[in-house]
C-alpha cells in the first residue's frame, strides 16, 4: 500500500528535515550532527537530540506523534519545527527524544492496525502482538532517555488529533496520577500555546502520557491538536503558539506562558465503556467532543450493560466511539470543575 503523504518536505535535505519521512520509508538511520548537538538513533522511529551545551534548567523531553497512525497534524507540525532547527534557524539547547509512535499505523494511514497502541503502556503488559511490542519498545526508550538525564525536570507531550469537532479543538488530557501534581507552570504553558481546555483523568489510563507521568513522575500530557485530517489537509495555523512550545522544549528556552484563566477545566467522572457485540451510542456521529447532555439523557445502549444514562447532573461527552472493541473505553464522561490551585 502506498504512503500518503506530502511532497518530500522542504528544499531542505539535512537529516533532521527528512527524518520523519526516513523513518517512514523504512530507511536506516544513522547518527548525525546538527547546529547545537548531535542526533542518535534509538530504535525504529525513535531519535535522541544530545546537546552540546545544554541550558542549565532545560528539561528532558519526550515529544512523540503518530501513536495513531491517521493523526497526521501533528506530525506535520513537528516537521516544521525539526526543519527549522535542520537549518540552524534555532539552536539545539536541551535534550529531546522525538517519537513516531506507530509508523506501521501512519503508513497505512490507519488510527492503529491490530489494536490500540495507547491502552498498552504498563509494565505489566501481557499481550503479544505487533502493538503490544511497540509498547514495550517505546517504553524502554523512554525508560533509558530519563535514566541518561538524571537530575533534570522531565517532561512529555503526547501530540494526537481527535476524530471528531470539538467545542474546544485543543485540548490537553492529563493523565490520572495523584503522587505528581502538575506544576502551575505547565498551564500558563499551555494557555499561551493556544490550548482552550484541560481534561483531568479519574483513574489510571495506561496511555504513552500517563506512562511517563505514573512510572517516571514527568509533567505528562495528551494534546488533542485538531481534528483528524490526511496528510496535506491539516490547517497548521491554529498550531503556531504550539509550535513555538516545541521549539522552546528544543533550545532549552523559556517557554512563554500566559493567563491560564483562558483554560476551562473538566474532570472525568464516568468512563462509558462498551460491554457486547450489540452497542450503540444514542447520539449522533457528529455530535462534537464536550457536548453536554442534561439529567436522564439516554447516552448507550449495550446488549450486555443496558442502558447508559446521564444522572442527576449534566455531563459532557469526549472521545465518543461507537466502534472500538469490546471492553474498550467508548467515551469519557466529565463535568466542568475549577481551575487547579
Ligand atoms: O477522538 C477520539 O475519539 C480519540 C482521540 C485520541 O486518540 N485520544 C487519545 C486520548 C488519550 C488519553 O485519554 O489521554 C486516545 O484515545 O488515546
Ligand atoms: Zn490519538
Amino acid at each position: 500500500m502506498s504512503l500518503s503523504r506530502p511532497p518530500f518536505p522542504s528544499a531542505s535535505r539535512a537529516p533532521l528535515a527528512t527524518w520523519l519521512w526516513r523513518c517512514l520509508d523504512g530507511e536506516p538511520i544513522a547518527p548525525f550532527a546538527l547546529l547545537g548537538g548531535s542526533a542518535v538513533p534509538r530504535g525504529e522511529g525513535v531519535i535522541e537530540l544530545v546537546p552540546e551545551h545544554p541550558a542549565a534548567d532545560a528539561r528532558a523531553s519526550v515529544v512523540s506523534v503518530g501513536i495513531h497512525g491517521d493523526e497526521t497534524a501533528p506530525i506535520e507540525l513537528l516537521q516544521g519545527c525539526l526543519e527549522r532547527l535542520a537549518e540552524g534557524q534555532a539552536r539545539l539547547g536541551a535534550p529531546v527524544l522525538l517519537v513516531l509512535g506507530s509508523p506501521a499505523a501512519v503508513r497505512r494511514q490507519v488510527r492503529y492496525v491490530t489494536t490500540n497502541l495507547n491502552r498498552l503502556f504498563r509494565r505489566d503488559l501481557a499481550e503479544a502482538g505487533d502493538e503490544p511490542e511497540r509498547a514495550r519498545t517505546l517504553m524502554a526508550a523512554v525508560d533509558a532517555f530519563f535514566a541518561r538525564h538524571p537530575g533534570r525536570e522531565r517532561l512529555h507531550y503526547d501530540l494526537h488529533t481527535a476524530i471528531r469537532d470539538s467545542r474546544y479543538p485543543r485540548f490537553a488530557v492529563e493523565p490520572f496520577d495523584d503522587a505528581v501534581p502538575t506544576a502551575a507552570e505547565q498551564w500558563r504553558w499551555l494557555a499561551a500555546a493556544g490550548l482552550q481546555a484541560v481534561l483531568h483523568q479519574h483513574r489510571h489510563s495506561w496511555t504513552f502520557s500517563h506512562y511517563s507521568k505514573h512510572y517516571h513522575g514527568a509533567m505528562a500530557f495528551t494534546l488533542e491538536l485538531g481534528r483528524v485530517r490526511p496528510f496535506g489537509a491539516n490547517d497548521l495555523a491554529p498550531l503556531a503558539p504550539m509550535a513555538r512550545l516545541l521549539e522552546a522544549l528544543l533550545t532549552g528556552a523559556r517557554p512563554a506562558a500566559a493567563d491560564p484563566a483562558g483554560l476551562v477545566f473538566f474532570r472525568v467522572e464516568h468512563e462509558l465503556m462498551r460491554h457486547g457485540e450489540a452497542f450503540r451510542l444514542a447520539f449522533t456521529d457528529d455530535t462534537p467532543n464536550f457536548t453536554e447532555f442534561a439529567p436522564g439523557t439516554l447516552l448507550a445502549e449495550d446488549g450486555e450493560h443496558g442502558e447508559t444514562r446521564v444522572g442527576e447532573a449534566p455531563l459532557a461527552v469526549v472521545f465518543p466511539n461507537a466502534a472500538v472493541e469490546p471492553g474498550a473505553r467508548a467515551a469519557l464522561l466529565a463535568r466542568p470543575v475549577p481551575a487547579p490551585g
